[in-house]
């Protein structure tokens, strides 16, 4: 029996603007009811520029909302022109960050060992990080893709020890299924989700990993999540462009109901 809350995140990617950001997350708060976070933890996570904008209305209106970064620094401060810090989004009350998101890992040459140093980071500054992984067309072809995902799941925990990673939230998303409109089936993401869950059983143990959500990431829709979430690892959604459209979000919040 699964006492996970499923977590349902929003990675807005490089779209709405403060302004834009300020209005969406308005039309969310209001169509999202107390039953709907007694069910499900709903976050966002919109570009840098909007996190203040989204922390004062968060704050201001007691919204149960939360919300992040796309991305962390792996350093706490100094000469890192353009980085974005732990500690300056500790400051925005950040409660999620997105690490190793494929997008970053393909054009910002992201390696393991640089999502392991963000992971590390956003520990540190008490922010929880969603590990990005997931599989690339020509290794899902070749049938790789449970080794190639474990293996940046190993690379991006090295060193963390148990007492965080047991906060952690993995995000498999398989790199073929981003804003491709192609879904992985839920049999191939429970395939993969279980067997995440099962190198976190062998890495630390059972409990541990019986406690940690993994979420499917991969053009996510209202039409398709609750078949996705009926798979007994997938404990929620990464949700690119389905969650840049606020009604389209809600219903993805609400796949009970689907
Ligand atoms: O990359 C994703 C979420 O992080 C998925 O994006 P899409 O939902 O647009 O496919």
């Amino acid at each position: 029996m699964t006492t996970r809350t499923p977590l349902m995140a929003g990675n807005w990617k490089m779209n709405l603007n403060h302004l834009e950001a300020i209005a969406h997350v308005q039309k969310l708060a209001f169509a999202l009811t107390d039953k709907d976070y007694d069910a499900v933890e709903v976050a966002v996570l919109p570009p840098f520029v909007d996190l203040r904008s989204v922390q004062t209305l968060v704050d201001g209106d007691k919204l149960k909302i939360k919300y992040g970064a796309q991305d962390i620094s792996a350093h706490d401060s100094g000469a890192y022109t353009g980085e974005i810090s732990g500690p300056m989004l500790s400051k925005l009350k950040c409660t999620y960050v997105a690490v190793g998101h494929s997008e970053r890992r393909q054009y910002h040459g992201e390696s393991d060992e640089i999502c392991n140093a963000k992971v590390k980071a956003a520990f540190r500054h008490g922010i929880t990080p969603i590990l990005c992984v997931g599989e690339g067309l020509d290794v899902r072809k070749a049938g790789q893709q449970v080794p190639y995902t474990l293996s940046q799941l190993d690379g991006g925990l090295e060193g963390v020890p148990a007492d965080q990673v047991e906060s952690i939230v993995i995000a498999y998303e398989p790199v073929w299924a981003i804003g491709t409109g192609e879904v992985a089936t839920p049999d191939d993401a429970q395939e993969v989700c279980g067997a995440i869950r099962g190198r976190l059983a062998e890495l630390y143990s059972q409990e541990l990993a019986d406690k940690v959500r993994i979420q499917y990431g991969g053009s996510v829709k209202s039409g398709n999540i609750a078949a996705i979430m009926a798979q007994p690892d997938v404990d929620g959604a990464l949700i690119g462009g389905a969650a840049l459209d606020a009604e389209e979000f809600v219903k993805i919040v609400r796949f009970r109901d689907q």
